[in-house]
């Protein structure tokens, strides 16, 4: 199914977003951590391409995997700085021929690499020209693509960034889904900010479950996003006990969603990565909130 036809049923959507082995030999731990997410009957789940930069084989697979197997609808990233045009034109073909419906429209991360040497001379610069290139496609994908409460962080400001963000919804993106927030207030001033700029699509606020000391590093380190007081306390108090700090990310992330779907907000994706133990907390902890309006 088209993920803009789940988003507009009028309903209330949790999914679940997970990553790609790294390497061949953790295949099928990936797989098996996968298929227990989807049993839980997420609205849909996605699968990034590398997370953090890298290319991956494997989205494809996992996605086909979770399908075929759970019926759950797939949202397949793509990125595109580090790739050529021939590369990007396979990939979408081979999308096609899997039976994906769904693209998630992405730059990509820049490694150290790309940042180094001159871009000019890639194919892709922006997310936006992989949107045309999609579009250009005969497949006639439901296209999502990324954006950012607190700006990117290679933006002069937001209304640059966000000007840019309506020209990627111009161009064909059909939904947004926003980096981690770990504070609501910033979603909603931003949400308030696109509909100002004439952004109507569905904007899915993002929420990152940490659940351990050591993701926080990393959280920072891809989104730069803002940790409030009250997020940075429970690391710094239970961080160094992996239960205690497992039960307080589920909660807080669970609180956070609460307070969207109270809001009015109807979808909100989650990065539960490959954590079934988080993603069925998270799931517990909304049910009777989800109830009969879940999609
Ligand atoms: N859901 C997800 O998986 C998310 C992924 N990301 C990651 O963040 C990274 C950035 O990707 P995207 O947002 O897709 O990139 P993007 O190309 O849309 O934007 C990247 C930067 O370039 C600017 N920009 C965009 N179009 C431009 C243009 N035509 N001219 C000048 N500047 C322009 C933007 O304002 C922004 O600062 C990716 O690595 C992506 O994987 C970030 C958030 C969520
Ligand atoms: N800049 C950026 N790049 C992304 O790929 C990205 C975002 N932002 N924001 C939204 C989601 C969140 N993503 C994430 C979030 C955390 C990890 C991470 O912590 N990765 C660890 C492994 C985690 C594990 O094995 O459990 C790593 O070391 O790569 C990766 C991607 C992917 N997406």
């Amino acid at each position: 199914m088209k993920i803009i036809d789940i988003l507009k049923k009028n309903k209330m959507s949790l999914s679940f977003e997970v990553f790609p082995p790294k390497k061949a030999t953790s295949f099928e731990s990936v797989k098996s951590a996968t298929e227990s997410i989807a049993a839980l009957g997420p609205s849909f789940m996605s699968v990034t391409y590398g997370a953090g930069g890298g290319v991956s084989q494997y989205t494809l697979e996992i996605a086909k995997n979770l399908k075929t197997k759970f019926n759950v609808s797939m949202l397949a990233h793509l990125t595109c700085v580090s790739s050529s045009k021939e590369t990007v034109k396979q990939r979408i073909a081979d999308m096609k021929a899997a039976g994906i419906k769904n693209v998630m429209a992405l730059r990509g991360d820049l490694t150290p690499e790309l940042i180094e040497n001159n871009r000019e001379k890639c194919d892709y610069h922006h997310a936006i020209e992989l949107i045309h290139e999609l579009k250009a496609s005969d497949a006639d994908f439901c296209i999502g693509a990324a954006c950012y409460p607190e700006k990117h962080p290679e933006s002069a400001n937001q209304r640059e960034d966000i000007q840019h963000l309506k020209e990627k919804v111009d161009a064909g993106a059909d939904f947004l889904t926003t980096q981690m927030i770990f504070d609501n207030n910033l979603f909603f001033s931003f949400l308030y900010k696109l509909r100002e700029a004439g952004v109507t699509c569905p904007v899915l606020p993002g929420i990152m479950p940490i659940t351990n000391a050591n993701q926080v590093e990393r959280a920072i380190k891809l989104s730069g996003s803002f940790m409030p007081q009250r997020f940075k306390s429970l690391v710094d108090k239970f961080g160094s006990d992996p239960d205690a700090m497992k039960q307080a990310g589920i909660i807080y992330a669970s609180d956070q969603i609460i307070d969207l779907y109270a809001n009015g907000i109807t979808n909100v994706h989650v990065y539960s990565m490959n954590k079934p133990d988080v993603a069925e907390g998270i799931l517990k902890n909304v049910s009777a909130i989800l109830g009969k309006n879940f999609v």
